[in-house]
């Protein structure tokens, strides 16, 4: 069963986001993320999906507004417990952000390490999830000598080896071609399955009729809409 079987995962009350003295990028967000939903955010470039996603791993403070997180108020929180919330929440970017100089493997093992795990109990899963997504050959490889794809997947490795609770990608397919696309939202739609709650921004409309049972928030000039009630959807029961 999992920790965040019942109730709300996310909450947003009236959340409004301005970069220095600038117009607001994002106005009057208000809304709920479900455990174990699979959500999109699409938009036209500039609409805010990168802002609201910053906001959701916790990158980015709003301007004004409410935000909860796992049950904690995130704004007014200590920010001692920011690293522990920050945790819960395993990140992809499209253009991978992996470091160079480790190998495939240190990749991965960077936020268990960063957690305190002891290597003796941390080679177990880094091999077992870089074989989930397809690299058990690729272990010992550094990144400028992986493919696009390949550097992607251990982005996702490295997101979800410590069990996040929600996983928040952006654009996580705009460097690779259709079909790896399709592969790694297959990826995301079996971590879902595990109940992972899955947000992915993606302007690539495409890729949305992937995942049939995805819930979509659209973002227009900062304002948020949804076309299918993705943000007053129940949660799903869990088996
Ligand atoms: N750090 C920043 N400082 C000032 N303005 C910013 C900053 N980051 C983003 N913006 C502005 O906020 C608005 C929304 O940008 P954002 O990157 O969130 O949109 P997006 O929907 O992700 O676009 P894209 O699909 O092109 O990445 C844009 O007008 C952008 O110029």
């Amino acid at each position: 069963m999992s920790m965040t079987a019942d109730g709300e995962i996310i909450q947003f009350d009236n959340v409004g986001l301005r970069y220095g003295t600038d117009r607001e990028v994002l106005s009057d967000l208000s809304f709920t993320l479900f455990p174990g939903r699979f959500y999109f955010l699409t938009g036209a470039s500039g609409a805010g999906k990168t802002s609201l996603l910053r906001l959701l791993y916790l990158a980015q403070r709003p301007s004004r507004g409410m935000i909860r997180m796992f049950g904690t108020d995130a704004i007014t929180m200590p920010r001692s417990r920011l690293p522990g919330l920050r945790r819960r929440i395993g990140v992809v970017f499209q253009d991978f952000r992996l470091i160079p100089h480790l190998s495939a493997f240190d990749n991965v093992a960077l936020p268990l390490r960063v957690a305190g795990h002891q290597e003796k109990d941390l080679v177990g899963p880094v091999r077992d999830i870089l074989d989930w997504v397809g690299l058990s050959d690729r272990i010992d490889a550094r990144p400028p000598t992986l493919s696009g794809g390949e550097q992607q997947r251990v982005a996702i490795a490295r997101a979800v080896i410590a069990r996040p609770a929600m996983l928040v990608a952006d654009e996580p397919t705009g460097n690779v071609d259709p079909e790896m696309a399709l592969k790694l939202m297959r990826l995301f739609e079996m971590l879902n399955r595990q109940g992972t709650t899955v947000v992915v921004a993606t302007h690539d409309l495409d890729l949305l009729r992937k995942v049939p049972e995805s819930l979509i928030m659209r973002l227009d000039r900062g304002r948020l809409s949804d076309p299918t009630g993705a943000l007053r959807y129940p949660p799903r029961k869990m088996q």
